[in-house]
């Protein structure tokens, strides 16, 4: 489902002198539908910017970005956004929304876009911020004013409503307490037991060894330090 093909990148700093940092080279793997994997590495190995490049916020400088049938790394942003739609799902650690909007809305909304009747949309995003603890006197409230905690569920509930056949999983647990930790992995493994193909990044170990089938560690595509 996801297949990444000697994929290199490097950021050039153009308020340094146009110094050029190359960061990563021959990233090459692949995710199965049904799988996780976890991409593990240090502090600065390039987790987040491989999630970037897939998700198509940064330009791979070569190789390619399999998504189903689109080639991330040459798609046109009118690809880029149809795949962003129907296919590619990403749970970022911080929620996004347009302000006012209420909370039930926000988490319906990936469902609505790809044509999913009203009802069923608003259905799932109640059962999702039931599962995720948020109070039913919040739904009709926009989430900008909630708790880091409250957003953060938010936004996992909205990744979650549209059943994605691809998804990048940033951090999805961090901060949570134990009750909503264990709702997301549920969801995780619900996600992998539909056939989606997860790439995700878990700093917290035991979460990781429960959803991930595999670790990709990203250090192996660190270029080798010029001489
Ligand atoms: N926009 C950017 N401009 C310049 N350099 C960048 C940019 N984004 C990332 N880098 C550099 O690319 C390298 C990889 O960073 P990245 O954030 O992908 O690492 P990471 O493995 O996700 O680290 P962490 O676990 O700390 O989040 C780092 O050396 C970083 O400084």
């Amino acid at each position: 489902m996801i297949r990444i093909e000697d994929v290199s990148k490097s950021f050039t700093l153009h308020n340094q002198g146009s110094a050029v940092i190359p960061v990563m080279q021959g990233a090459t793997f692949d995710v199965m539908p049904g799988e996780c994997v976890a991409l593990t590495g240090n502090s600065g190995a390039g987790k987040s910017t491989l999630m970037r490049m897939i998700y198509g916020n940064y330009l791979s400088a070569s190789g390619h970005i399999w998504v189903g049938e689109t080639d991330v790394a040459t798609a046109e942003p009118r690809e880029i956004i149809a795949l962003r739609r129907a296919t590619l799902g990403y749970v970022s650690q911080f929620l996004r929304v347009v302000p006012r909007v209420p909370t039930l809305e926000v988490v319906a909304e990936p469902l609505l876009t790809v044509g999913v009747d009203k009802e069923v949309a608003f259905a799932k995003a109640r059962d999702l911020l039931s599962r995720l603890n948020i109070p039913e006197t919040l739904w009709g409230l926009s989430p900008t004013t909630f708790s880091g905690g409250e957003q953060q569920r938010v936004n996992i509930a909205r990744g979650f409503a549209h059943d994605y056949p691809a998804m990048l999983l940033d951090e999805p647990t961090a901060s949570l307490d134990a009750t909503n930790r264990e709702t997301v992995l549920s969801l995780i493994e619900e996600a992998k037991a539909r056939g989606a193909a997860i790439i995700g990044i878990f700093h917290d170990a035991p979460a990781r060894e429960r959803v991930a089938d595999r670790e990709i560690n990203v250090s192996a595509f660190t270029p080798a330090k010029a001489a």
